[in-house]
């Protein structure tokens, strides 16, 4: 039973916490002493106890400094007494007693981050009232007698009522008993699956999936951590092909503690997008936000001869509808003096927070979340999948008419407006479906998605190919779902890639239908 000892530090003793609001216990909770068990009386029901252990100091360093125990009682009316004592003041002397709510959430995420194995609607608060339908239930089990005296486990004595450290829940038995004949056949149907990393090692660090339904089969593609060529795409990376102009080679170091920006400060205006922290500068996030989610007619770029119209229909296209103009980064790279840890290498550094594939209840199938905090501009991953011609993503998707997609491939479209005509083996784009990195799993969230994509240049300065990197647009809490706008059109039905029946959840949903 962890309460004990994981909310030790937060809990004071003569605190009094309610967890439920359904508690509706006659008389002051009754005091507990580390030692003692009580037996107690509510609204003339009496209530038997339960001692819970006192923390082993000798079996954790971590819990060097716990002196706490647990008190389970309930009543024959199926009433549950939980009294947690934290005897705080051993490891505080100036305690001062925080906010329960906050305590709860510590320890979700505390759970979340460590054993990341728990489900989306993990709380402490379900937790609890677990434990009290299963002591409930456990009496029943013994004495199934309506009017049973209750079970009586442990020893029990009064206690002193001045120095109570409580937190009260109840129940009916009705309901529960209820409620725990529909969980069993939930139950039945439900076991925890989950995979420890889905990238086996690929990246810096392990992804964890979670199915908390047990009904799902585990996703089927395989990982990479980088784009890699299908077959017809061309791109060649070579040192030749960066200018002198389009690399520091007289850095060294990190280039973001130079006093005047080195040339890879180019693409931002001569300033670097990222902070020394290594998250997105604030204006220019706002400015690819504002872009993105609020594009101005010049905004747009039309090409001549646009070859996501030709791959639809080679012979008699459709004008181009328009491509959005995008902001770029541009990171330092091999040719570069500067160090790898320079502040200008972020995105070719890879993944470093902790995220994790999840079975969503929306039915928006598989997506990913974060484990910790992030920051407003923090780096999350990059979109990573086969690279296409568009012919071919067109041919693929013929192929494949009539099998339910489960991704949204990306088009690398930013910079088509500025050449005249694009050869078909420079249109490219990104398709995760067979081969991707964990981007895969992230859904779509019309207008206000906590990521945004924004193309990164590292290896190549012309703008055929570049990276997609997934930034944090605002501060994003552990244990929130991590989405992005697909800048998904829903009514343009001859679009290559079947739009689904969006289930984001925005007030800005586009999908209306
Ligand atoms: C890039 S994948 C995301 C991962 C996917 N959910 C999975 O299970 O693998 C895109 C697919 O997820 C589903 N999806 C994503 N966002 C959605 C949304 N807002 N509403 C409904 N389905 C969504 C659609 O099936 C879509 O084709």
């Amino acid at each position: 039973m962890p309460p004990n000892c994981h909310t030790r530090e937060h809990i004071k003793t003569k605190t009094k916490e309610s967890v439920s609001d359904k508690a509706d216990f006659a008389e002051p909770p009754a005091a507990v002493h580390p030692g003692n068990v009580f037996q107690g009386s509510t609204n003339g029901n009496n209530l038997v106890t339960r001692r819970g252990s006192q923390c082993d100091a000798s079996s954790s360093k971590d819990r060097r400094y716990c002196n706490s125990n647990v008190l389970i009682a309930s009543s024959a009316s199926g009433e549950v007494k939980i009294s947690l004592n934290c005897d705080s003041a051993v490891r505080c002397q100036n305690f001062k007693v925080p906010d329960f709510n906050s305590i709860l959430k510590y320890l979700e995420d505390k759970y979340l981050r460590t054993h990341k194995l728990v489900t989306p609607e993990f709380s402490m608060k379900t937790l609890f009232e677990d434990l009290c339908e299963c002591y409930v239930q456990a009496v029943q089990l013994h004495d199934p007698l309506p009017n049973n005296k209750a079970m009586r486990i442990g020893n029990s004595n009064v206690v002193d009522k001045k120095s109570s450290s409580s937190f009260r829940l109840s129940h009916s038995c009705n309901n529960l008993l209820k409620a725990k004949h529909k969980a069993t056949a939930c139950d039945q149907k439900r076991s925890v699956r989950s995979l420890n990393d889905i990238t086996k090692g690929a990246e810096n660090v392990k992804i964890s999936l979670v199915d908390e339904t047990g009904k799902e089969d585990f996703p089927k593609f395989i990982y990479i951590p980088q784009n890699i060529i299908y077959q017809n795409a061309y791109l060649i990376f070579s040192l030749a092909r960066i200018a002198d102009v389009d690399c520091c080679s007289s850095c060294s170091g990190d280039c973001l503690s130079s006093r005047i920006p080195c040339a890879c400060a180019r693409e931002t205006g001569g300033e670097f997008a990222y902070t020394p922290k290594g998250l997105l500068k604030d204006d220019f996030l706002t400015a690819c936000v504002c872009m993105r989610r609020a594009p101005k007619k010049d905004h747009f770029v039309y090409c001549q001869d646009c070859p996501l119209e030709k791959s639809k229909n080679e012979y008699l296209p459709e004008p181009c509808k328009g491509h959005l103009l995008r902001k770029f980064i541009k990171e330092c790279w091999r040719k570069c003096g500067c160090h790898m840890t320079c502040g200008n290498r972020v995105v070719q550094r890879g993944i470093t927070c902790n995220l994790q594939v999840f079975m969503t209840h929306q039915g928006k199938g598989w997506g990913l979340r974060t484990l910790q905090d992030l920051a407003k501009g923090s780096f999350v991953c990059e979109y990573v999948g086969e690279i296409l011609t568009n012919t071919e993503l067109y041919e693929r998707n013929i192929q494949n008419r009539g099998i339910n997609r489960h991704t949204y491939p990306v088009t690398l479209d930013a910079d088509w407006g500025s050449e005249k005509v694009l050869r078909d083996e420079e249109a490219l784009c990104l398709d995760a479906t067979f081969s991707g990195n964990v981007a895969r799993f992230i859904n779509h969230r019309c207008h206000d998605g906590n990521l945004i994509d924004i193309p990164v240049e590292v290896e190549t300065p012309d703008r055929h190919y570049y990276h997609l990197a997934f930034f944090t647009t605002r501060d994003v809490t552990a244990s929130e779902e991590l989405t992005w706008d697909y800048g998904i059109d829903f009514d343009d039905h001859d679009h290559p890639i079947k739009a689904f029946r969006c289930s984001c959840g925005s007030a800005y949903c586009r999908d209306i239908n």
